[in-house]
């Protein structure tokens, strides 16, 4: 076996009909890390999960899960991961304690070895287990799928947009179970709406924008890439029209006397940028900068690729 928990090459799927929803993506998630899949809506992200879990498949390629290749050896790719879909799937007439049970029952998860109430402790719903499912919260919904894909203790855990619409505090709760379970030795591949979640969280990046990997790189490195920085100054008089100069890469009236310019950092400094606004007349009232992030680096990327 190698040390990655998920090795992917050269894969492909073309829907019936012709749309081409991957195209030759190759990479690996290495054991341990948390490994975040980012894309644009329609990008593919759910078509290549779905590919690992078995529920489409692909037309070109390969991939393998724990070292399981998902064609050679499907039941152990399977048993090797655990998914927690977008949409919200289980029987509303259930318990959440009855759901995890059905759900290690058809994983074949031997009574004296299930943990239905420890999973139920872990997403916070113990006072929950014998509620019926569906009056649960949509929060509590969605920690209970992940407690549902975790009931057979797979290695690799793959959660696609888990956190859409659920607030902040609960957000922060699965992150922290998240966390809980990585540092328990458990892989995790995520795909999130949330850049600032996937920079924080990921220990890795990769961006998949129509079918085609564009980005695959450490979290720092990915966000260092950046060039574009975004100053915002506060003149001393009302402006009718933004100045202009060549150390500009834009620049935008966003308040009577305030300026947001942005500048390429590889190529100019700050104090650069101040003087020009100096030298169209303008005196500086005040002056705050806003250090790029992975949207910028996102949307530099996928603009590249439209381009
Ligand atoms: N069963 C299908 N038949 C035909 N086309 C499909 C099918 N499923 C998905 N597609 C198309 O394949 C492309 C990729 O879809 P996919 O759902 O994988 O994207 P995504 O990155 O997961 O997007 P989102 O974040 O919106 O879920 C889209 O253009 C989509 O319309």
């Amino acid at each position: 076996m190698s040390d990655a928990a998920i090795e992917i090459e050269g894969l492909s799927k073309v829907y019936q009909g012709g749309k081409q929803a991957l195209d030759d993506v190759s990479f690996s998630v290495a054991e341990g890390s948390i490994f975040g899949l980012l894309g644009p809506n329609g990008a593919g992200k759910s078509t290549l999960i779905n590919i690992l879990a078995g529920l489409v498949n692909k037309t070109g390629g390969r991939a393998s899960i724990w070292g399981f290749d998902i064609d050679a050896h499907p039941r152990n790719a399977k048993a090797s991961i655990g998914i927690v879909n977008q949409e919200i799937l289980f029987d509303p007439f259930f318990t959440p304690f009855e759901t995890l049970e059905i759900q290690a029952g058809l994983y074949g998860v031997p009574r004296t070895r299930r943990r239905s109430l420890d999973l139920l402790r872990a997403v916070h719903l113990e006072d929950k287990a014998d509620a019926y499912a569906r009056t649960l919260s949509g929060g509590m919904k969605r920690r209970l799928m992940v407690a549902k894909a975790m009931v057979h203790s797979p290695p690799v855990l793959v959660l696609d947009e888990p956190t859409a619409g659920v607030d902040i505090e609960l957000r922060q709760q699965l992150w922290a179970y998240v966390r809980e379970l990585n540092a328990g030795g458990v892989t995790v591949v995520l795909t999130t709406h949330y850049l600032e979640e996937a920079e924080e969280l990921c220990d890795r990046i990769a961006i998949i924008n129509h079918g085609r990997l564009i980005a695959n790189e450490p979290t720092r490195q990915l966000v260092g890439k950046a060039t574009e920085k975004r100053v915002e100054v506060t003149v001393d008089r009302d402006v009718a029209a933004p100045p202009d100069a060549s150390c500009f890469q834009k620049i935008e009236l966003i308040g009577e006397r305030v300026l947001a310019i942005t500048y390429d950092k590889a190529k100019v400094n700050a104090g650069e940028v101040l003087a020009a606004v100096q030298a169209g007349g303008l005196g500086i009232v005040d002056v705050s900068t806003r250090e790029a992030d992975l949207e910028d680096v996102f949307l530099s990327l996928t603009r590249a690729e439209r381009a």
